[in-house]
């Protein structure tokens, strides 16, 4: 294992903002620590990284405890929200300035730097003053100076979060197969879901400084260990049923999910967990949102009242009738 952190806790005097985290990450791995803002996240990656003192607990690298290691010696490459970029210096001056701080002979330093901007997408971006820079591009710059000395972990706070929403993407799916291609062994801090399953292989979902669930991206997806972490993870409705052979029957219809035992089982919908059609439960529209890709609807069903969609071009408005049809894409087992 690269990264193991075992029962660390961190204190701010009497507050626990970290209790007995237990991380692991493998060599090549991407891991995201998911949570809702002050759930601790920062906190661990400080910790982690030795910029945040810990109270108990420790922190090793390939099995080495890290405890006397100083900060710069940890060959960690950090990457914050706002890039924190030298504004004085231009964009190779700021690449390279990870450089020098490791020793790698000046000489070295064009070549590396160009293949760097490269790497990022900013080919021939040298000269440029990073006050002149896009938001993305200063990111795209943070992200090549964290990774100029080849650094064995990178850490990334929030990388994305003080970009636009279009733009968010784009960056996420170009850091993601940065990542890959690179095989960087990487820590995400984030609190948006997207990017985190976008980008990591494994994901921790944390929340009031403790990890609720650990695992592959699919799997937490999928299986929210209760409904807590579930509406974190975007459930909005839920929904017992009883399971027989792969077919769960519920109030609001059946559904087919493999994989499941037989017996009761409670389910977590996402609102497209609930889609508007011909056949199914019928409702009344109690509220309708357009959203890009859909129409987003509260809909009464009986004695619940649940979230659904209907496709973009739909017109309905509080008052309709519906009749609403359960697809396991948007189907989560909790528990
Ligand atoms: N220097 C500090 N002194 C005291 N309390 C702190 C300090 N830094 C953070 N905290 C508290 O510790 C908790 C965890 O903070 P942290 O910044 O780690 O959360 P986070 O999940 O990263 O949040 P966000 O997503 O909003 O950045 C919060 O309750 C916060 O108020």
């Amino acid at each position: 294992m690269a990264l193991t952190v075992r029962d660390l806790t961190v204190h701010y005097g009497s507050f626990a903002a970290v209790r007995d985290a237990k991380l692991d990450i493998a060599d090549g791995e991407v891991l995201a620590l998911l949570g809702p803002s002050g759930s601790g996240k920062s906190t661990l990656l400080r910790a982690i990284t030795g910029l945040e003192p810990v109270s108990s607990g420790s922190v090793s690298w390939d099995g080495t405890d890290l405890a006397a290691v100083p900060v710069h010696k940890r060959e960690f490459g950090l990457v914050f929200q706002d890039g924190q970029l030298f504004p004085h210096r231009d964009v190779a001056a700021n690449i390279a300035f990870g450089l020098r701080m490791h020793g790698v002979p000046r000489e070295r330093h064009a070549a590396r730097v160009e293949e760097l901007l490269k790497l990022v997408g900013l080919e021939g971006y040298e000269r440029r003053r990073v006050t002149e820079l896009s938001g993305g591009q200063a990111q795209r710059v943070a992200l090549a100076r964290a990774l100029a000395p080849e650094p064995r972990l990178l850490l990334l706070d929030e990388p994305l979060s003080g970009l636009d929403a279009g733009l968010r993407e784009q960056l996420a799916i170009d850091l993601a197969d940065l990542l890959r291609r690179s095989k960087i062994t990487a820590l995400l801090v984030t609190h948006d879901q997207e990017e985190a399953f976008t980008l990591a292989d494994r994901v921790a979902v944390l929340d009031a400084g403790e990890i609720r669930q650990e695992g592959a991206v699919r799997s937490v997806w999928n299986k929210p260990v209760d409904d807590e972490v579930a509406r974190f993870l975007g459930v909005t409705t839920f929904l017992d049923g009883t399971a027989t052979e792969g077919v769960v029957r519920t109030k609001l219809g059946t559904v087919e999910l493999q994989g499941l035992d037989d017996g009761p089982v409670r389910l977590g919908l996402r609102p497209h967990g609930l889609k508007v059609s011909a056949e199914g439960v019928p409702g009344e529209v109690t509220a309708a949102v357009h959203r890009r890709e859909h129409l987003r609807l509260v809909v009464r069903c009986g004695e619940s009242t649940v979230d659904a969609i209907a496709p973009a071009g739909a017109d309905f408005r509080a008052g309709d009738p519906v009749r609403l049809q359960p697809d396991p894409d948007g189907i989560a087992v909790v528990g």
